[in-house]
């Protein structure tokens, strides 16, 4: 084993390799062609007029939908088939769900179970999915819900929450489930302006935590400061991406220098 391990340099492979993606509704193209692949420890922003398949891009990597072209790889794995020695065979629903347990995602709607109180709801998993004892299950709560810093909310309902408060509590829900990739789609745009700033900052405190993330936003200012690249769609297709730097102060595509002349005051 150890002789392996030295002759075997480390691979580093990427968290997300997306190929060619087509996703149809009908007739439409929300997805042409899209590839992108994602380094462990980056965080992609990607941004884009309504419409342009960002979240439907984020809802395959995620397997929420099932892409019409191309394949995913999700840390290695193949999303949605299994390789035997001479062909790949369709997983089940349930082996999906299992895939689907590598990354966590946040929805601009909280969805958190309402009769649930915050505790309950960042446990539910752990105790029900991945069979972890309730008292660790509970013990890794208490720590994530102070990590989002409510850790005096644990007994509170979703309903005494606010937007913000409620969107952190999703955040601690998917990150107890120990995802190896985070998913955000729009995950402050639903929130009343001054609870934006709340989720962002924990957001970015995940990313220095060297947590790999693929965020949909329209908050131009994170993305600048936090993404380590920025990728902006357009009609289904990746037009331009590259360091914030660059796509959001100097974008070379005229499409994107429409969109941030339009989005930026
Ligand atoms: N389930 C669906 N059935 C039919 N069309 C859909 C479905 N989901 C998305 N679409 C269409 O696919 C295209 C891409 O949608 P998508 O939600 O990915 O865009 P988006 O860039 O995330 O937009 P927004 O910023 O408004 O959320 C849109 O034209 C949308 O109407």
């Amino acid at each position: 084993m150890r002789e392996r391990a030295m002759v075997e340099a480390p691979v580093n492979r990427p968290m997300v390799q997306a190929l060619s993606l087509t996703k149809r509704f009908g007739n439409l193209a929300a997805l042409d062609s899209v590839s992108l692949d994602v380094a462990p420890g980056e965080v992609v922003c990607i941004i884009g007029p309504s419409g342009s398949g960002k979240s439907t891009l984020l809802r395959c990597i995620n397997q929420l939908e099932r892409i019409d072209g191309g394949a995913i790889w999700v840390d290695g794995e193949l999303a949605g088939f299994r390789r035997t020695s001479d062909r790949l065979i369709e997983l089940t629903d349930k082996e999906i769900a299992r895939q689907r347990l590598a990354s966590g995602m946040v929805f601009q709607r909280f969805n958190l179970f309402g009769h649930m109180t915050a505790l309950q709801n960042v446990i539910e998993g752990p105790v029900t999915v991945l069979k972890q004892p309730r008292a660790a299950a509970i013990a890794e709560a208490e720590r994530l819900l102070a990590r989002v810093g409510l850790a005096e909310k644990h007994g509170a309902y979703p309903s005494e929450l606010s937007g913000g408060q409620q969107q952190r509590v999703a955040i601690a829900r998917a990150l107890a489930m120990k995802p190896r990739l985070m998913l955000f789609d729009e995950p402050t745009s639903a929130l009343d302006p001054e609870l934006v700033g709340e989720v962002l900052a924990v957001m970015r405190d995940l990313a220095k935590s060297g947590m790999t993330m693929i965020v949909v936003t329209h908050e131009l200012g994170f993305a600048r400061e936090v993404a380590d690249r920025v990728v902006f769609m357009d009609q289904g297709r990746l037009i331009e991406q590259g360091p914030p730097a660059q796509v959001l102060s100097a974008p070379e595509h005229p499409r994107t220098r429409d969109f941030i002349a339009a989005v930026l005051p």
